[in-house]
C-alpha cells in the first residue's frame, strides 16, 4: 500500500469545517439509552454515532455487550436523528451483521489488530465494501502490525480506510490508561500522511478530566478527528464509566478546542520561522558533532577495558551520570522524562560501540 491523496477522499468529500467527530456511548446498554444520547448529540458537530455492541473485555464476567439486538437500535438512531452510525467488529459474523443492518462505519479494536488471523478474517468478510473502516492501533506499540492490518483491508479492495490512535498498553505506572506514545503516531503520519488518522482520547486517558487536553494535543499534531465516548449518565455506564463525558460536556470540549492551520504563507510567519529553523539546524549539527565525539571517547574506554579484561557495563558510574544529568537538565527546563530517555539511548549506543571494540 502506498500513500496517495485518494486515501482521504472519503473524508474530503464530507467537506467538514471541523475535525471529524465520532461520539456515543462505550456500550449500547438499552434502546432507551442509545436513543436518548443520540437525540442529545443530534445538533452538534458529531458526524458518526458510535455504540459498542460486542464488547471485548479484559476479564470475563463483565458486561460483554447486547449483541446483534443493538444493531436495530442503531438503525433507529439513523431514522430518528439522521446521524450516521458506527460500531466495532471483531470477526466475520459481526461484519456480516453490521453490513446487513447498514452500519455506516466499522472500526476494528486494538485487541483484534494484534492478530493477523483476525485481521485477515475481517478483510475477507468485508471484501470490496464501500463502508468506512477504521483500524485502531494494536495494544502494543508496533507500527508494522498496525499498518499490516490496514494493508490487509486495502488488499481486500476496501478503499475507505483510516486509523484510530487509542494509545498503547504499558506495564509502567502512568497517568494514562493507555500511553499515547505520540512519537509513534508521528511516524505513522510520516509514512501515510494522507490516511485519515483519528484520536481516541477516551481510551488514551481512561479519565474524562483529561480528554480536553489530550484532544488538543491530537489536533496540534494534525489528527483528522476525534472519537469520544459520550453517555447521558457516565457515572452509571455499564462499561468504562470513568472515561465517558455527557453530551453537554462533549459540546463544550468541541467549542474550546483550538483548531490550527497546517501552515501559513504570510511573510510575518515565514520570515521569522526561517531564521529560527536556521538556528535549529546549527544546534542539531552541533548535537550530532558532540555525540560523535562522546562515542569516540567511549571507544577509547572500550579499548582500555578490552586490554584489562573489564566489563562494559559500569552501573555505579552510569547511575552517577544519570543523576547529574537529570539535575543539569531540569535546571535548563528539560523534563526528567526526556533527560532519562535521551541519556538511556546515549548509554545504549556507547555500550554498542564498546561491544564492537571488545568483541569485533
Ligand atoms: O565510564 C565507563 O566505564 C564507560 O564505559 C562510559 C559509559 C558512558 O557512556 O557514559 C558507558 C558504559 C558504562 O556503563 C558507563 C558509562
Amino acid at each position: 500500500m502506498k500513500n496517495t491523496k485518494e486515501l482521504r477522499t472519503w473524508l474530503d468529500d464530507m467537506k467538514l469545517d471541523h475535525p471529524l467527530v465520532i461520539a456515543g456511548p462505550c456500550s449500547a446498554e438499552t434502546e432507551e439509552q442509545v436513543l436518548k444520547i443520540a437525540h442529545e448529540l443530534k445538533d452538534s458537530d458529531v458526524n458518526y454515532y458510535r455504540a459498542g455492541i460486542w464488547k471485548p473485555r479484559t476479564r470475563p464476567g463483565n458486561f460483554e455487550g447486547v449483541g446483534a439486538l443493538g444493531l436495530g437500535w442503531l438503525k433507529k438512531v439513523k431514522e430518528e436523528t439522521g446521524m450516521k452510525t458506527c460500531t466495532e467488529v471483531a470477526n466475520a459474523a459481526h461484519c456480516k451483521l453490521a453490513i446487513e443492518n447498514d452500519v455506516d462505519l466499522l472500526w476494528i479494536g486494538a485487541r483484534s489488530t494484534v492478530s493477523p488471523f483476525i485481521m485477515q478474517e475481517i478483510a475477507d468478510a468485508l471484501q470490496g465494501t464501500d463502508k468506512i473502516v477504521l483500524v485502531k492501533n494494536p495494544v502494543n506499540p508496533d507500527l508494522a502490525l498496525w499498518l499490516g492490518g490496514i494493508e490487509r483491508l486495502y488488499t481486500a479492495g476496501i478503499k475507505n480506510l483510516g486509523a484510530i490512535h487509542r494509545g498503547f498498553s504499558t506495564y509502567d505506572k502512568s497517568k494514562y490508561r493507555n500511553n499515547p506514545n505520540w512519537q509513534l503516531a508521528i511516524e505513522f503520519q510520516n509514512k501515510f500522511p494522507d490516511l485519515p488518522l483519528i484520536c481516541d482520547p477516551s481510551h488514551i486517558t481512561g479519565n474524562r478530566e483529561m480528554i480536553q487536553d489530550v484532544s488538543q494535543v491530537a489536533l496540534d499534531l494534525n489528527f483528522d478527528g476525534l472519537m469520544i465516548e459520550t453517555h447521558w449518565d457516565p457515572e452509571n455506564a455499564w462499561s468504562d464509566a470513568a472515561q465517558q463525558v455527557t453530551p453537554t460536556k462533549l459540546k463544550s470540549i468541541m467549542e474550546e478546542l483550538k483548531i490550527k492551520k497546517t501552515t501559513e504563507t504570510a511573510t510575518s510567519y515565514r520570515e521569522p520561522l526561517e531564521s529560527l529553523r536556521a538556528q535549529i539546524n546549527v544546534v542539531d549539527d552541533q548535537l550530532i558533532e558532540l555525540l560523535g565525539k562522546r562515542m569516540d571517547v567511549a571507544d577509547q574506554i572500550g579499548a582500555l577495558k578490552k586490554d584489562q579484561n573489564v566489563a562494559v557495563l559500569q552501573s555505579r558510574r552510569w547511575n552517577e551520570i544519570l543523576g547529574n544529568m537529570v539535575l543539569e537538565g531540569t535546571s535548563k527546563g528539560l523534563s526528567e522524562e526526556f533527560v532519562l530517555k535521551m541519556f538511556k539511548a546515549i548509554h545504549q549506543e556507547s555500550i554498542n560501540h564498546q561491544e564492537k571494540i571488545i568483541n569485533g
